[in-house]
């Protein structure tokens, strides 16, 4: 195991927002972490990160409390990609990307070789080589979106954890960002909302329900038409496709569609 929670609790407002969660993510794959709004996927990759302190249990890296990691070490282990991340309008996009660097380099130091190829082959991953020199401010959400990604590859981590990262993107950067993520072969944790993108591409899941682990496992275990009824009280059909994929179908009120 890379990353794992042990009985990780978190609290704010008065509340329980995560709730003694365990779970672990496997070297090179990829988990999905899905649930209701408010359920804590956000709080939870907060707290995978050292963004926040859990109240109780452990965070650990390759079996050490990420507490006792220097911020150095970590960042240079993990990124985090978040969900709505701002970033100062007055910088361009390699600026943005170059800050993924930070923890590689020594206060002072002038950019290497490497740190620039570093930045150079993150924006060609993400498909924004050509925007290199853009003003920050004039790109797309989905722009943005991906450019936050490729400062998180910059940082060449071996862990990634991205907060829905498919937020803003069309359906086209939708897909072609998770299968990036995918063949990165990185440590890979994921908050997605979309059940389908989810099955498709993550080697496990694990669900969250007002800050309780509900469900782990593969996609075609977790993700069943009792668990989502329960889950996120929407009733579905689910198809068997080509090549072994899956297709949630979403019933809505009223439609009595039967399976053909
Ligand atoms: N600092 C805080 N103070 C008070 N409440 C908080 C705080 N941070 C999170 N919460 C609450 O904790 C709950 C879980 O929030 P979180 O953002 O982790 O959920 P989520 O599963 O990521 O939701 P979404 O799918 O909407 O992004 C929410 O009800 C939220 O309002």
């Amino acid at each position: 195991m890379t990353l794992a929670t042990h009985d990780v609790r978190w609290s704010a407002g008065g509340h329980l927002i995560v709730d003694g969660i365990t779970l672990s993510v496997e070297p090179n794959r990829m988990l999905g972490l899905i649930g209701p709004n408010g359920s804590g996927k956000s709080s939870l990759l907060r707290l995978l990160c050292r963004m926040r302190k859990v109240a109780s249990g452990v965070v650990t890296l390759d079996a050490r409390d990420i507490g006792d990691l220097s911020r150095r070490d970590l960042a240079r282990r993990l990124a985090f990609v978040e969900q709505q991340a701002t970033t100062d309008v007055h910088l361009s996009v390699c600026d943005v990307v170059r800050l993924g660097r930070t923890p590689h380099r020594a206060a002072f130091a002038s950019w290497t070789r490497e740190d620039e190829e570093a930045i150079d082959h993150a924006l060609e991953r993400v498909g924004l080589t050509d925007r290199h020199d853009q003003p920050w401010h004039t790109l797309s959400g989905g722009e943005r979106q991906r450019v936050h990604i490729a400062r998180a590859l910059a940082q060449e981590p071996r862990e990634l954890i991205l907060d829905e990262p498919t937020n803003h993107l069309d359906i086209q950067h939708q897909l072609s960002t998770l299968a990036l993520i995918r063949r990165l072969g990185l440590t890979c944790i994921v908050a997605l909302h979309d059940l389908n993108l989810a099955s498709l591409f993550c080697d496990r899941i694990c669900v969250l329900s007002a800050g309780k682990l509900v469900a782990a496992g593969m996609p075609e275990a977790v993700l069943t038409p009792d668990l989502i009824r329960r889950v996120f009280g929407v009733e579905v059909r689910i198809h068997d496709g080509a090549g072994g994929r899956r297709h949630i179908e979403y019933i809505i009120d009223g439609d009595q569609g039967e399976t053909p």
